[in-house]
């Protein structure tokens, strides 16, 4: 491994650690050599990574206890590709799900840049921190390796202005109060591969749905996204595994003056202890909620499958007409049932599904006599992230990372 350059990418989702290892080899490809994640963070921790060829390298299954958050993740991942692997990259490239008014595409990190994204940790109180963790301990221990920022707010940036504002005033939108989307790179994934899978449907309006552990859905038209169930933070929208989705603000208000909340107290109940968890008391993995007989893991379910409902026809709306529907993400890809109960709550639109495609993981989903044809495409932000940073490598000189790995 050490033999060849390599990039690293880091992805600390709310309920996982991702991250891929990628050779480049001549100017500008990438080859996968490794993909591994640590998920089920709280739940089921499990570590998982496979080689060039799909073989697995690695498959542990960990205590609850062992890994209770996402660095206690970051630091089994980390540890296993510096000590295990001895992996030591030319460039890390990292999710970073907040970039605010002003980062619109991928950017170098400096110091400088990692204190403009401290600003974000208010706002994605769930990942800003862990996102920027390993940024800043890699700029201690190796100032001059390469670290590439790129965004989930960033793929956004293309909303009009009436889909970027809240009704507030207007100095609020000025100092950043806008509705920014997140699950960027995942959607820009899903719009840079559509031409190859479904050239038909990829320059037309598609509703994008990313159902992980955190949700949210999006509007492209051309490939472009025009709208996203997300504002502000992660917390508007779809319920997800711990946050509630789209609540009304009288309730924060209710919870701080009736209940005397402070604010770090209502920002620990909306991102930690609300949605699927919140609903069910059960769990905030939707795999646990499958299996279980409770029926407050069932209300739970109903309400996720309804909400992905209602906000399809938001997007349908925005869009003026839908052409296709795509799922993707740990849900999306992976749970036939949740992806034909949000069909058959898609069935007014003309929608139907292909049982035996659908029970197979399939990418084409619906019948043939569907009106509008339903995919499931796995995403790869980490893919995304490597590009990018790959691409901003090719802009400044390589010298001073190669220095720093031969030492
Ligand atoms: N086979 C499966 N069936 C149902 N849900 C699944 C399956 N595999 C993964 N998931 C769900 O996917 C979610 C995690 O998705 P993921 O996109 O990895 O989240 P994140 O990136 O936000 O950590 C969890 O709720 C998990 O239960
Ligand atoms: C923005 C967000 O909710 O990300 P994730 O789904 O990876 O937690
Ligand atoms: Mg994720």
């Amino acid at each position: 491994m050490t033999a060849m350059d390599t990039i690293l990418v880091v992805n600390a989702g709310s309920s996982s650690v991702k991250f891929q290892i990628f050779s480049v080899e001549g100017e500008g490809i990438l080859r996968r050599q490794i993909k591994g994640q640590i998920d089920g963070i709280a739940s089921r921790p499990r570590l998982r990574a496979s080689g060039a060829n799909g073989e697995t390298l690695a498959e542990r299954a960990y205590p609850i206890e062992a890994v209770a958050d996402v660095p206690a993740a970051m630091e089994i991942a980390g540890s296993w590709l510096r000590d295990e692997l001895r992996i030591h990259p030319i460039a890390v490239g990292h999710r970073v799900v907040h970039g605010g008014p002003d980062f619109d595409r991928p950017v170098s990190i400096d110091h400088g840049v990692v204190a403009r994204l401290e600003r974000f940790v208010n706002l994605a109180p769930l990942h800003q921190p862990h996102n920027l963790a390993p940024i800043r301990s890699i700029l201690a221990g190796f100032p001059s390796l390469p670290q590439v920022a790129c965004f989930d707010t960033a793929f956004h940036r293309t909303h009009s202005a009436v889909a970027d504002h809240y009704a507030i005033p207007h100095h609020l939108h000025a100092e950043g109060v806008r509705r920014y989307g997140f699950h960027g790179l995942s959607y820009e994934y899903v719009a840079k591969t559509l031409p190859r899978i479904a050239p038909d449907i990829a320059n037309r309006r598609v509703i994008v749905a990313h159902l992980g552990s955190g949700a949210s859905m999006c509007a492209l038209n051309e490939g472009r996204s025009v709208e996203s169930t997300m504002g502000f933070t992660a917390l508007d929208g779809l319920p997800m595994g711990t946050r509630p989705g789209q609540l009304d603000p009288g309730v924060v208000l209710y919870l701080i003056s009736e209940k005397g909340m402070t604010a770090s107290n209502v920002q620990d109940l909306l991102y930690r202890d609300c949605g699927l968890k919140g609903l069910s008391g059960v769990s905030n993995d939707m795999r646990e909620l499958e299996a279980s007989e409770d029926a407050k893991a069932k209300l739970a379910i109903d309400y996720f499958v309804y909400r992905i409902g209602l906000n399809a026809g938001m997007l349908a709306a925005a869009l003026q007409g839908l052409d296709a529907f795509v799922f993707t993400a740990g849900i999306g890809e992976n749970s036939a049932t949740i992806r034909a109960r949000v069909v058959e709550q898609l069935g007014w639109l003309g929608i139907s599904l292909d049982h035996a495609g659908n029970s197979r993981n399939s990418r084409l989903i619906s019948r043939s006599e569907s009106r509008i044809p339903v995919y499931v495409v796995p995403t790869d932000e980490e893919l995304m992230i490597a590009q990018h940073t790959l691409s901003l490598l090719m802009k400044q000189p390589l010298s001073n990372s190669r220095q720093e790995r031969a030492s």
